[in-house]
C-alpha cells in the first residue's frame, strides 16, 4: 500500500476541540500550531463560545467541521443549516435518524445562503460510535446489525443529497460499496494502540482506519488529554505516513 505524505496525513485528522471555553481551546491550538490538521468544534465549545470563535478559526485559515448534530423538524433544521452555512464552515452534520425530508431540508438551507465561496460539506451521523451492537438492539430497539443500520442511513443520506456520513471505521468499506467511493466517511472512534477507550465502543487505530479507506478521522482525547498534545498528534501523523 502506498504511504501518504505528512501533509495529507495531517489533513485527514480532525482534532476535536472538546473544551469548555475558547481560552482552553486556544491553548491546544497553540500547542499544535503549524500542523495542517482539520479542526472540529462540537457542542460543548460552541454553546460556550458561539459563532465568534468559529469565525475566528476561519479567519486564521483553519478547515472547520462544526459538529452540532442537528436533529429536529425539517423547517427548523433548514433554518439551522442556513445559519451554520453563513458562518463559512467547511463541514457540518445532522442526524440521519431525522429522516430524508429533514436531510433534504438541511441541503435547502445551505442552498438558500447567497454569496458563499464554497458550500459546506454536509454529512449525516449514522450510529454513534459509542453505540454497541447490544445497546442498539436491546436498548434503542433497532433490530439487525449495526452495519445494516449504518448502510441504511448512509443510503438515505446519499439519496437526500448529502456528501457523506459519520460512522465507525469498521463500516467504511461497506459504506463505500453501497454509496460509492466519493461518498465521504468521517470516522470518530479512533484510538491509537494502548489509548484509553473512554466512552467509545466501535473503535480502530489510526492506521487501521486509514486502511479501510476513511476520508477523515475525528480524534479528541488521545490528543487533547495527552500530557504532550503536539507529540500525540505528531505520533498519529507518523503512524499514518508509515503504515503498510
Ligand atoms: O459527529 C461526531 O463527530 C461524532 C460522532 C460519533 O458517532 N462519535 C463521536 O465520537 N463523535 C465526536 O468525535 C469526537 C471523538 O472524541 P474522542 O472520543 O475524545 O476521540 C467527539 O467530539 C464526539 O463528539
Amino acid at each position: 500500500m502506498t504511504a501518504i505524505t505528512k501533509a495529507d496525513a495531517a489533513g485527514k485528522v480532525m482534532v476535536a476541540l472538546d473544551y469548555p471555553s475558547a481560552s482552553e481551546a486556544e491553548k491546544l491550538l497553540e500547542q499544535i500550531s503549524g500542523i495542517p490538521c482539520y479542526i472540529k468544534v462540537g457542542m460543548q465549545l460552541f454553546y460556550a463560545s458561539g459563532p465568534s470563535f468559529v469565525e475566528s478559526l476561519k479567519q486564521r485559515g483553519f478547515n472547520v467541521f462544526l459538529d452540532l448534530k442537528m436533529h429536529d423538524i425539517p423547517n427548523t433544521v433548514k433554518g439551522g443549516a442556513a445559519s451554520i452555512a453563513s458562518l463559512g464552515v467547511d463541514m457540518f452534520n445532522v442526524h440521519a435518524a431525522g429522516g430524508s425530508t429533514m436531510m433534504e431540508a438541511a441541503m435547502e438551507g445551505v442552498h438558500s445562503v447567497n454569496g458563499l465561496a464554497k458550500r459546506p460539506t454536509v454529512i449525516a451521523v449514522t450510529q454513534l460510535t459509542s453505540t454497541s451492537q447490544q445497546m442498539m438492539n436491546e436498548e434503542i430497539g433497532i433490530q439487525g446489525t449495526v452495519e445494516d443500520t449504518v448502510i441504511r442511513y448512509a443510503q438515505l443520506a446519499k439519496q437526500a443529497g448529502l456528501d457523506g456520513v459519520v460512522a465507525s471505521p469498521s463500516e467504511v468499506v461497506a459504506i463505500k460499496q453501497a454509496c460509492g467511493v466519493s461518498f465521504q466517511t468521517i470516522t470518530p472512534g479512533i484510538r491509537p494502540k494502548g489509548a484509553a477507550l473512554n466512552d467509545q465502543s466501535r473503535i480502530m487505530t489510526p492506521s487501521e482506519a486509514l486502511k479501510q479507506g476513511t476520508d477523515f478521522m475525528v480524534i479528541g482525547r488521545p490528543i487533547t488529554a495527552a500530557a504532550d498534545a503536539r507529540a500525540a498528534l505528531e505520533s498519529i501523523i507518523e503512524e499514518l505516513t508509515s503504515y503498510e
